[in-house]
């Protein structure tokens, strides 16, 4: 029962500290991402590259320092249930006229369940359910640019906008040539409209802050006609000399979910507002769940507080089981899924065969390396949660044997519930062993020619992923090939990448056994073959298409230019979207049919809210 009265004296000074603590965090968090503005424009991407790791880390010291402040000024961990529901109330209250109130819940709940056992863990105490309404925010301050602006130009007017939009941003660079670049989007522009008249409503509309990432800005917006609407983005990068130029144009749903993939890296979006930014976002992906547009934005903990609301409701609203995840089972994860929802649930296990030379500090601090490295679309971003209470009887007896046989330390019976202490979510995929084994040839030329261009990017991006087997990368909803199993990477930078020596006599020449000495960080290309290339008609196609990666050459040259100090250009769209390359090509992908993926591909109804 809620109290009647706030007449705790201390419940008000706690809410604000509360409130002091979050401020503070989106200050920082919003300053570091309006100045991605000033290192796009300098140049400076491995400061974009640092900033980008550096601001994941906020969140987390903001929490420590909130709870260190309510530990020390008020006894924190001693105050009552009512005094808890007061301190909501209060926070509530001061929340009234604020920007982010739904980023300052998660705040909340962040602070509180570091403080308070999990029997605490209610809706009267800590934000379960969102209390403030998130819609209609307006930032009123002369000084505040709206989330985004509108145009209407007419047929005559539409060069002019398109460019007055462009230099809305005021890039302080100058472009190559922007006339040339407007031609190329006006005549995109014009193929998505077709000969139809542009309707009364006929608008274009911009969300004010460019998105920046890696080496390049996006300026994303939707063109409103009657009741059409097609979302675009259009990628602006650097040249050699520092002048600017308009990419490509990307349109339609299809392009965005590429651009806003969780295999790929976070933005940095100067927002006063997020919600309203996500709001807008929505309407040119209905289907991506809001938790996973706050997480493109960097909002990764409200996103990951949102995908643990979806995933409750869901639970509700199922009944199948979990299971253990379809494939190969992994040597250091145990990895479980719940067939009607497109995720999956790994935990590390207590105990590894002995080829597996590692600890449950190393395999974290993997996949802390990846959630902080630019992902370049080739690595599934996860959530790591503790402490996630599970109904037992939703369970498939199977599984809750393998996780008491393989991770007991992480496991705890409570009531009904299994407690699972650590775990990541990640997106399900179709593990690519698995989808060559059903694919068609020409579906398993694609699948192979990605897998190999996976490697590729990766490789440019500095990443070793040490175990390349096939089982350990996934086929997307969107055919792409995305790696899944972080225990092994490596920088490329650190690895040594040797040929095998030539054998010293006719003994070494015989032996089945590795006779010259290997050290941790030895990486032989030439030897990857034997191991991944036994099926003849997976081998013909690796072998046309990406022979190079097992000739030492490739990832020693690699190594020379990451060490030189190259950053690599990540493009999250085809080579042939770029207008450089377009030379009769249609703008769209519209009407390119996707791969055609296995029966097992398709995400099953999973309905986010
Ligand atoms: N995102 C995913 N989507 C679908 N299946 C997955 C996903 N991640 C893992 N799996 C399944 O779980 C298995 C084990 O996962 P993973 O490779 O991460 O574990 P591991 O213990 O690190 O493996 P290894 O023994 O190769 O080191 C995979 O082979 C695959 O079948």
């Amino acid at each position: 029962m809620f109290p009647s009265a706030l007449d705790d004296t201390h419940a008000f000074d706690i809410a604000q500290a509360l409130v002091e603590g979050f401020n503070r965090h989106y200050r920082l968090f919003r300053q570091t991402s309006a100045e991605a503005k000033q290192r796009f424009e300098a140049a400076d991407w491995h400061g974009q590259q640092r900033a980008q790791r550096e601001r994941i880390e906020y969140y987390d010291r903001r929490v420590a320092e909130a709870v260190e402040r309510l530990e020390s000024e008020f006894g924190a961990s001693r105050l009552s249930t009512g005094v808890w529901q007061q301190i909501k109330l209060h926070y509530i209250g001061l929340l009234t006229d604020h920007m982010q109130p739904e980023l300052a819940e998660t705040f909340f709940n962040s602070v509180t369940t570091k403080i308070l056992h999990r029997s605490y863990f209610r809706n009267d105490i800590l934000f379960v359910r969102p209390a403030l309404s998130t819609e209609y925010i307006e930032n009123l301050e002369p000084a505040e640019q709206p989330t985004y602006r509108s145009y209407y130009p007419t047929r005559s007017t539409l060069r002019e906008t398109v460019r007055q939009i462009v230099e809305h941003f005021g890039l302080t660079l100058p472009f190559v040539d922007l006339d040339n670049d407007v031609s190329h989007i006006l005549e995109a522009v014009l193929e998505r409209l077709g000969d139809g008249r542009l309707k009364t409503n006929f608008q274009i509309q911009v969300l004010s802050s460019l998105f920046y990432r890696n080496k390049g800005a996006y300026l994303v917006g939707k063109i409103v006609n009657g009741f059409v609407e097609t979302p675009f983005a259009l990628p602006i990068l650097h040249n050699r000399n520092n002048q600017l130029y308009i990419d490509a144009a990307l349109f339609g749903v299809d392009d965005m979910l590429l651009l806003f993939s969780f295999a790929r890296a976070y933005f940095m979006v100067d927002m006063a507002i997020p919600s309203a930014t996500v709001q807008f976002l929505r309407s040119l992906m209905p289907r991506k769940p809001k938790a996973e547009l706050y997480n493109a934005l960097g909002l990764q903990k409200h996103g990951k507080n949102l995908f643990y609301r979806d995933f409750q409701y869901h639970l509700r609203h199922s009944t199948d089981k979990f299971r253990i995840a379809p494939g190969i089972k992994g040597m250091v994860m145990l990895v479980f899924d719940l067939p009607s929802f497109p995720f999956v649930f790994k935990v590390i296990k207590d105990f590894y065969p002995p080829q597996k030379d590692t600890t449950r500090e190393l395999i974290q601090s993997k996949y802390l390396l990846v959630k902080q490295h630019d992902r370049v679309g080739r690595m599934a971003d996860t959530l790591e949660y503790s402490n996630v209470a599970f109904p037992r009887a939703r369970f498939e007896d199977e599984l809750v044997a393998e996780l008491k046989h393989f991770c007991p330390s992480v496991l705890e019976e409570d009531g009904d519930s299994l407690i699972i202490r650590h775990l990541y979510i990640e997106r399900r995929m179709v593990p690519l062993n698995i989808y060559l084994q059903d694919a068609r040839p020409d579906q398993m030329e694609h699948a192979v020619l990605e897998y190999g261009n996976a490697i590729k990017d990766l490789v440019a991006a500095n990443i070793f992923p040490g175990d390349m087997l096939w089982k350990n990368f996934g086929v997307t909803r969107h055919g792409k090939v995305v790696f899944y199993d972080y225990d092994e990477i490596e920088y490329i930078t650190d690895c040594n990448f040797r040929r095998v020596p030539a054998p010293r006599n006719e003994e070494d020449e015989m032996s089945g056994e590795i006779w010259y000495a290997v050290g941790p960080k030895d990486v032989f290309p030439e030897t990857f073959g034997p191991f991944l290339l036994g099926h003849p008609g997976v081998r013909e196609i690796f072998m046309k298409y990406h022979a190079d990666l097992l000739d030492v050459d490739f990832w020693q040259s690699h190594k020379d230019r990451i060490g030189g100090g190259h950053v690599h250009d990540v493009f999250p769209y085809e080579q042939r979207r770029r207008f450089r390359h377009r030379v009769g090509q249609p703008f769209s992908s519209v009407d390119e049919p996707l791969p055609v993926l296995p029966p097992g591909a398709v995400d099953n109804g999973y309905n986010p809210l």
